[in-house]
């Protein structure tokens, strides 16, 4: 699978230049990748109405239960009425931005929340740069994962986003090793406190960097499933990105 998450960017004339750029991808018929892109909510609709079927729609956020009183906020309902599939939750930016400061706690609850109300969730994990120099990778994406694993009880819609924050919107891409590593990490983690089964189904996504330069290394990593992808989903080659999945396994 490979997103493209467009986050705070976009106006109505450059998402009709470039979803009429993305428009063009053709993929066999036994292409073997789901391509899925997160405009702001705001364009959400307006993205879906602009892209062909073969790419699914997703937001980048949504509340942590039902709607009401929670000014600027979104909610899961509001997501799945507008026909839209898919929700990334916990992203780095909403994890770190000081603003922001989204727990593990609240983004379990909006895990939890969005997968009852029938969205597929796209939750993201991942280390920064002093936590892996400090040694502490593998420890601060357990201690991530686990609180959402904790908040799943059906795997099915679940795809997992590991983004190293230290090559988030850096160009310092993870090399094919180091992603991989974390990668068979989580799953072996996922093996042992979940289930083998859930393992060996839930795809786990790389983010961080990825471009048409390096994505083809990438995507020949056998835990590496895909990409969650920032800049290099604005532009009209990131289909070059979506087709380095094409045949992959
Ligand atoms: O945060 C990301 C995707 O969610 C990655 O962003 P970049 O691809 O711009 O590094």
């Amino acid at each position: 699978m490979v997103g493209g998450n467009w986050k705070c960017n976009g106006t109505k004339e450059s998402i009709e230049t470039l979803c009429a750029s993305l428009s063009t991808l053709e993929l066999p018929s036994d292409a073997n990748v789901e391509v899925m892109i997160a405009p702001s909510s705001l364009h959400a609709t307006m993205t879906r109405s602009l892209l062909p079927e073969v790419y699914q729609i997703g937001v980048q956020n949504c509340w942590t239960g039902k709607g009401g009183a929670f000014t600027g906020e979104s909610s899961a309902e509001m997501i799945k009425d507008l026909g839209i599939d898919w929700v990334i939750i916990g992203h780095s930016e909403r994890r770190h931005l000081p603003i922001l400061k989204e727990s593990d706690e609240t983004i379990a609850q909006k895990v939890a929340y969005a997968l009852e109300k029938g969205l597929k969730v796209m939750p993201c994990i991942g280390e920064l740069l002093e936590e892996r120099e400090a040694g502490k990778t593998n420890e601060v994406n357990e201690r991530q994962l686990k609180a959402i694993a904790d908040a799943v009880t059906d795997w099915t819609n679940v795809v997992l986003a590991y983004e190293p924050v230290w090559a988030i919107g850096t160009g310092k891409v993870a090399t094919p090793e180091q992603a991989q590593e974390v990668h068979a990490h989580l799953r072996a983690w996922i093996s042992d406190n979940v289930s083998v089964e859930v393992a060996q189904s839930v795809r786990i996504l790389y983010g961080g960097s990825v471009s048409p330069k390096n994505c083809e290394e990438l995507s020949k990593q056998p835990d590496v499933d895909g990409f969650l992808v920032g800049g290099a989903s604005l532009k009209p080659d990131f289909i070059t990105v979506i087709k380095s999945y094409e045949t992959s396994s």
